[in-house]
């Protein structure tokens, strides 16, 4: 009966399609979980005031999710994003690898790491003089 049942129709970027379980299942997750990127300017009214730091996970973040851990290499552009918003915010990399491994992967001397999932850390030495650029208007509305 459940299978045959009509299902409703879900839209999608203006086009309209039956949705299938895992449809709704993503569905459902991104009610409770909304995507960034659809929610900038609440974002920003929640930071106005405030002191912003940025905790960033690796694998399967910034590097695809690959077969060989030893592979898992990440984009140049992906490193400059890193890069570039490092000088905005204290940035952080948090991960379960280890913290020289995860730091040679990422490669910027710049960020702080925190490997074997924040039980190894290090921190910057030098007060972090560049995270004072302004941010630019256009990340907030990209
Ligand atoms: O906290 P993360 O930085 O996300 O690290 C979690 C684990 O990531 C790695 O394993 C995962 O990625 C591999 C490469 O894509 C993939 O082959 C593996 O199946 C994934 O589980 C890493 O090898 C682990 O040590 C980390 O704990």
């Amino acid at each position: 009966m459940k299978s045959s049942s009509p299902r409703n129709i879900m839209k999608y970027n203006g086009s309209e399609f039956s949705p299938n379980d895992a449809d709704v299942t993503y569905h459902n997750w991104m009610l409770t979980y909304p995507s960034a990127l659809t929610s900038i300017e609440q974002i920003v009214n929640n930071t106005k005031g405030k002191r912003i730091s940025l905790f960033l996970d690796y694998d399967g973040t910034l590097s695809p999710i690959v077969d060989n851990p030893d592979h898992a290499f990440m984009s140049n552009a992906m490193r400059a994003a890193v890069r570039n918003v490092a000088k905005c915010f204290p940035t952080s990399i948090i991960s379960g690898r280890s913290r020289e491994k995860v730091r040679k992967f990422v490669g910027l001397k710049e960020l702080y790491y925190a490997g074997s999932h924040g039980m190894d850390i290090m921190c910057l030495v030098q007060s972090p003089a560049y995270h004072t650029t302004k941010v630019p208007n256009y990340i907030f509305f990209a």
